[in-house]
């Protein structure tokens, strides 16, 4: 990270969680972080889609500096598609964020780079911000070829958008062997290929965009090993699976400043 851009740290807490839990988790992380780590770290977090009302009225009832989003948009507006939730109804909810091309959408879900393009362009419509997700599985990883995978997903999922919109986008990389698994990559490992999409970004949509981007690492993320991986020049936050379901854990990887001295 770099003092120019502000770091993220978003907590995913995928498919758990009702309504009544995520107001509690909110209040206790929201009691877990001083001053000085809301000051300088964005703090987000991405509970299911039927906690989203409950946790707006708990962040904007108790003033909370907290920003929230959703884990997955449609790629429609509006219309005959049964179970899918539109942009405007995030927006209407006061998300700021919404997560796109999460590794388990790609693979439970068959959502292709097309796909990923489209949400990416609907959450734009509805004025969110998408945390755009990428990574490369185990057998990619093996043979090497983590930079080029992950570099043709940046491509697809950016594809026809405005250099002002990519600006705004939260690259979060996430190595899929690293999900859930334990196994973290290295703070190296994170900076390889978090350092080869700034440079795709520079190169695609300029030195302003590029320098702008946060890009997050995600994958078995800490309150013990975020320091290191936030240490690194192109990483500017971390998207928090498992840890950020215990409040003062995801309170730790967010003050991860702390164990750098700064
Ligand atoms: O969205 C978060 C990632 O999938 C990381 O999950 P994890 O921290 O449980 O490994």
């Amino acid at each position: 990270m770099t003092e120019t851009r502000r770091p993220i740290i978003a907590g995913n807490w995928k498919m758990n969680l009702n309504h009544l839990e995520a107001i509690l988790l909110v209040q206790k992380l929201a009691a877990s972080l001083p001053e000085r780590t809301l000051a300088e770290v964005e703090v987000v977090v991405l509970p299911p889609f039927t906690a989203l009302r409950s946790v707006q009225t708990a962040i904007d009832g108790d003033k909370l500096q907290l920003g929230y989003g959703a884990q997955d948009v449609s790629a429609h507006a509006s219309g005959a598609y049964t179970g899918e939730i539109s942009g405007g109804m995030l927006a209407k909810l006061g998300c700021t964020y919404v997560v796109i091309g999460h590794s388990e959408r790609r693979q439970y879900h068959n959502e292709d780079d097309a796909l990923v393009n489209a949400k990416i362009k609907a959450a734009f419509a509805a004025e969110l911000t998408p945390i755009f997700c990428v990574g490369e599985g185990l057998e990619i990883r093996e043979a090497g070829n983590q930079v080029s995978h992950v570099l043709a997903q940046v491509d697809a999922g950016l594809d026809g958008l405005k250099a002002e919109q990519v600006k705004q986008t939260v690259i979060a990389y996430e190595p899929v062997w690293a999900i859930g698994t334990g196994k973290t990559a290295t703070p190296e490992d994170a900076q390889e290929v978090c350092g080869a999409i700034r440079a795709r970004l520079t190169e695609r949509h300029g030195a302003e965009v590029g320098e702008a981007v946060r890009i997050q690492y995600g994958g078995s993320v800490k309150a013990s090993n975020a320091a290191a991986i936030m240490a690194q020049p192109d990483v500017d936050g971390a998207l928090v699976g498992g840890a950020s379901l215990d409040a003062d854990e995801f309170a730790g990887i967010c003050r991860f400043s702390e164990h750098v001295g700064r």
